[in-house]
């Protein structure tokens, strides 16, 4: 059967009792072609000529594919013959095809080229907006490609060259596989794959996440060579134990491999992990963090996995989990050591598959996402407990961070004080200018079993009541000076012996109400060894001072 004896009416069946006209068992639609043009113009005038020309191409694309598919299956011997598209162009109304060449031989390769006399879209175009300055059968032409892409099996594309709405005398596409056509394509193309603005934003957002990133990191760079300032990422460290993790950190960042981060609370364990996050090639996703210590197990499985609309009481909506909204990026899964049984398995099986299933869905959903997992336990020392899982543990425990408190990192403690003190008096509008000495020798000598952030927290206060210049020890909270927690109560016995000798010195000091000559008395030294002992820690803050 040749196309030309086909009759239009055995294709169309019109069954207006049910409100419907069928092409086999597709629904078609009446339209009008001017309410079409009005479309095209309220698509033109709301996005703009680059949106509203991808949304048509990209209908028209559609179009002719269903089509292409339709005659494959219900009339394959239309869809055998090179003018199947044309034709059914023609029957849709949609445009008049006048002359319709095609060559497939081993020497031009595949190539189509097909004129059209009567395009719909080129009157309307006209009508409404005038002569155009380049072709606008934008539809048609992505019909075009649709269509003998779904036939060929490969990607094909045509560009229209000549077109009515832009003053020719009839509208002309050519076509060829993407390979063949070189660098011409690269102005069409776009309009074929642009994604929605929503994606689209969501790439600009990235992109200028990245650049800001990149930006920091020169600019970190810049101030470590300048200045030899040591605040990275607003991480503030001055001691050699806290640089070493950094550099690690850094480098952990470069692989996209499971972290777990130990150390006591608030030693700055989540602080190191957006560090990673912000320095791996993750940065521009998101960092979402979880306290999982916090949460009941039911709790904590519907925050992690999110759930279905009424999976239980109270689910009147769908959620979604943070493995989902980490996608792409980091999930910082605070206190891991304390999640039941029962939790490691539903999160070894997550990280095992690399998808997660909601609370009372049935469908399992695939997640990118890298985990930093934290503890103030010793994880390894759960295992052997039988606390936690052996399997889990190997599974996030592929590169562990420790660190340090920070009575372990005496230098990090004056000189992350002074820039929260910076901070502090920019918050509140103060302008205190540091420490007494009496002050920064308590600063040393106390044990801070809260870490950094107890740290923080003193300093806020400080600055809230004083009252002088200067930070005294008065100033300071009164358990903090009454009944100081010293590091000598709280290090371990891997303390060096000049460290250990500091410390002895600065509590006996204290123990003494500061009175220098008492403690000479106590410690059997000369006033010029406990002056040269003490300008040793005061370095310190003399530095600061500078810094
Ligand atoms: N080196 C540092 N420089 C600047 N701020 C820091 C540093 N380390 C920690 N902090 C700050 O101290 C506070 C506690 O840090 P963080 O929350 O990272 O500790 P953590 O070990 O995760 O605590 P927790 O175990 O209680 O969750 C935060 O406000 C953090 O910004």
């Amino acid at each position: 059967m040749l196309i030309n004896d086909i009759d239009p009416k055995d294709f169309l069946e019109f069954v207006p009792e049910e409100g419907i006209i069928k092409l086999k068992d597709q629904r078609m639609l009446l339209f009008d072609a001017v309410a079409l043009g009005l479309l095209r113009k309220e698509l033109i005038d709301t996005f703009g000529h680059f949106a509203a020309r991808s949304i048509l191409t990209r209908f028209g694309y559609a179009h002719g594919w269903r089509t292409a598919e339709l005659l494959r299956s219900e009339y394959p011997a239309i869809f055998s013959q090179d003018e199947g598209g044309s034709y059914l162009h023609m029957l849709f109304g949609l445009t008049r095809t006048c002359e319709f060449n095609h060559s497939d031989n081993l020497a031009s390769g595949f190539s189509m080229q097909v004129c059209w006399d009567n395009s719909y879209e080129a009157e309307q175009h006209h009508l409404l907006f005038g002569v155009a300055e380049e072709p606008i059968c934008w539809t048609l032409t992505g019909f075009a490609s649709g269509y003998e892409s779904c036939k060929q099996e490969r990607e094909v594309y045509f560009i229209e060259d000549k077109c009515r709405g832009a003053g020719d005398p009839f509208c002309r596409i050519v076509g060829k596989f993407r390979e063949d056509w070189g660098d011409e394509l690269e102005a069409h193309q776009p309009f074929y794959s642009m994604e929605s603005a929503d994606t689209l934003l969501k790439g600009l957002t990235q992109k200028l996440k990245r650049t800001e990133l990149d930006l920091k990191r020169q600019q970190e760079q810049l101030s470590l060579y300048n200045a030899n300032l040591h605040n990275i990422s607003g991480l503030v460290t001055r001691s050699n134990e806290m640089k070493r993790i950094v550099e690690l950190a850094r480098r952990i960042a470069k692989v996209d491999s499971s972290v777990v981060v130990s150390g006591e609370s608030g030693v700055g364990k989540e602080r190191v992990s957006r560090f990673i996050h912000d320095h791996s090639s993750r940065a521009s996703g998101p960092f979402v963090a979880v306290n999982c210590g916090a949460l009941t197990e039911t709790l904590l499985e519907s925050e992690l996995f999110g759930h279905k609309k009424g999976a239980f009481t109270g689910a009147d909506r769908d959620h979604i989990g943070l493995f989902e909204q980490a996608n792409e990026g980091t999930l910082f899964l605070d206190e891991i050591g304390d999640i039941s049984a029962a939790m490691q398995v539903k999160l070894l099986r997550a990280l095992q598959e690399k998808e997660i299933r909601r609370v009372g869905d049935s469908q399992d959903r695939k997640v990118n996402v890298r985990i930093i997992a934290a503890t103030h336990r010793n994880l390894s020392e759960e295992v052997k407990a039988n606390r936690f899982r052996a399997d889990l543990y190997y599974r996030l425990c592929v590169i562990e961070l420790t660190i340090p408190p920070l009575r372990d990192r005496a230098e990090d403690i004056l000189f992350i004080a002074k820039v929260i003190l910076e901070q502090v008096n920019k918050d509140m509008n103060r302008n205190v200018t540091g420490f007494s000495p009496k002050a920064s020798e308590l600063l040393l000598s106390y044990g801070w079993p809260g870490n950094v952030r107890e740290l923080q927290n003193v300093v806020e206060r400080s600055v809230a009541l004083c009252m002088g210049q200067e930070i005294a020890v008065d100033d300071f909270p009164e358990t903090m000076v009454q009944n100081p927690v010293l590091v000598s109560q709280l290090s371990t016995p891997t303390l060096s012996l000049e460290e250990m000798e500091m410390e002895y010195i600065l509590s006996v000091l204290k123990s003494c109400g500061g009175s220098k000559t008492l403690a000479m008395e106590k410690l059997k030294i000369g006033k010029t060894t406990l002056y040269r002992k003490l300008n040793d820690y005061r370095k310190l803050s003399e530095g600061l001072a500078t810094a």
